[in-house]
C-alpha cells in the first residue's frame, strides 16, 4: 500500500469508527489532547481513577499512558489499566514523559513496561534514550538531543520488547525491529507548544485504536501531526494562534 493510501485508510477508519481512546494522562495537556482526539475524530475519555480504570478499559478500543505529572493513586491506575490492557489484548500506547529526570519516573516507567508491554512507546530522543539506559540526557520534559541521535537506544528497546517505538522531533523515527520508517514532514513551531508529544501519542492512540497493524498506524499518527503542523504553522503568527490552528488543521485533514 502506498504511504497516501495507508494515511487516507487509517484516517478514514478514525471517522467512521470514531474508536473510544482512554487516556490516563497528565494535567498540563489533558483539555488539548481531548480535543486534538476529537478533531480527529476519535472518541476521548480521560479516566484515572483506580476505582474505574479497568471497566474504561473493557469498553475503550485503546489506551493511553502518559506519565507527565505522576502521583502515587496515578500509578496504580495505570499500572491496574496496563495489566487489564494485556488481558483484554488491547493496544496500548506509552508516552514516557520526562523519564530519567527523577528517580521516580524511571521506576515508574519500568513498572508499567513490566507490568504488559506496550503496543508501542512514544517519546523524544531523550526520554527513549534514557528508557534504553543509554544515557541520560533529559532535561525536564523536552529533549536536549536530536531525534537521530536515539535510533540505535529506539532500535534495542523495540527488539528487546517486540514492539514498536517512535522518537520524535525534527525527524520522526518509526521502528519496529529492524524495520524504520522516517517522517521529516513538519514543522518547528512544534516544539514551542506544550502538550506537542502528548498529542503525538494521544493520535497513536487512535490509530492503533482502529488499525491492527501497529507499525503502520504509528508512522500514520505522526504523519498526521507533521501534515496539521505544517498548515497551522503556515496560518500563524506565533505559538497562541498555532494552538488554535492546529486543532482546526487536524479537523480539516
Ligand atoms: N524541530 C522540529 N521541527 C519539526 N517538527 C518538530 C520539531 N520538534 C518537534 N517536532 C514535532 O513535534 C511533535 C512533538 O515532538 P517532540 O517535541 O519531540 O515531543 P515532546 O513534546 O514529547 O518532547 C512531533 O510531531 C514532532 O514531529
Ligand atoms: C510541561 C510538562 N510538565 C509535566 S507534563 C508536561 C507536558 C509535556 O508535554 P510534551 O512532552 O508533549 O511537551
Ligand atoms: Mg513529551
Amino acid at each position: 500500500m502506498s504511504e497516501n493510501n495507508a494515511f487516507n485508510k487509517v484516517l478514514e477508519q478514525i471517522r467512521t469508527q470514531s474508536p473510544l481512546v482512554h487516556n490516563i494522562t497528565n494535567y498540563v495537556v489533558m483539555n488539548n489532547t481531548a480535543n486534538a482526539l476529537l478533531a480527529i475524530g476519535a472518541s476521548p475519555v480521560m479516566a484515572h481513577a483506580v476505582e474505574e480504570v479497568e471497566d474504561i478499559v473493557t469498553i475503550s478500543s485503546s489506551l493511553v499512558i502518559n506519565m507527565g505529572t505522576l502521583s502515587k493513586k496515578w500509578v496504580e491506575a495505570m499500572i491496574l489499566s496496563a495489566a487489564k490492557a494485556k488481558e483484554l489484548n488491547k493496544p496500548f500506547v506509552f508516552d514516557p514523559v520526562g523519564v530519567g529526570a527523577s528517580k521516580y519516573r524511571s521506576e515508574t516507567a519500568q513498572k508499567i513496561i513490566e507490568t504488559a508491554t506496550p503496543s508501542v512507546i512514544r517519546g523524544n530522543a531523550s526520554e527513549i534514550m534514557a528508557l534504553a539506559q543509554v544515557t541520560n540526557s533529559t532535561k525536564g520534559v523536552d529533549s536536549t538531543v536530536a531525534s537521530d541521535a536515539a535510533v540505535s537506544a529506539a532500535q534495542s528497546l523495540s527488539k528487546q520488547l517486540n514492539n514498536t517505538v517512535v522518537i520524535s522531533g525534527a525527524t520522526d523515527y518509526i521502528i519496529t525491529n529492524d524495520t524504520i520508517s522516517k517522517i521529516t514532514d513538519s514543522d518547528s513551531m512544534m516544539s514551542k507548544i506544550t502538550g506537542m508529544g502528548c498529542t503525538a501519542t494521544a493520535m497513536v492512540g487512535a490509530c492503533i485504536g482502529v488499525e491492527a497493524d501497529i507499525h503502520l498506524a504509528s508512522t500514520v499518527a505522526m504523519q498526521i501531526m507533521g501534515k496539521a503542523g505544517n498548515m497551522a504553522a503556515d496560518l500563524s503568527a506565533g505559538p497562541g494562534s498555532f494552538q488554535m490552528n492546529f486543532l482546526d488543521s487536524l479537523y480539516k485533514l
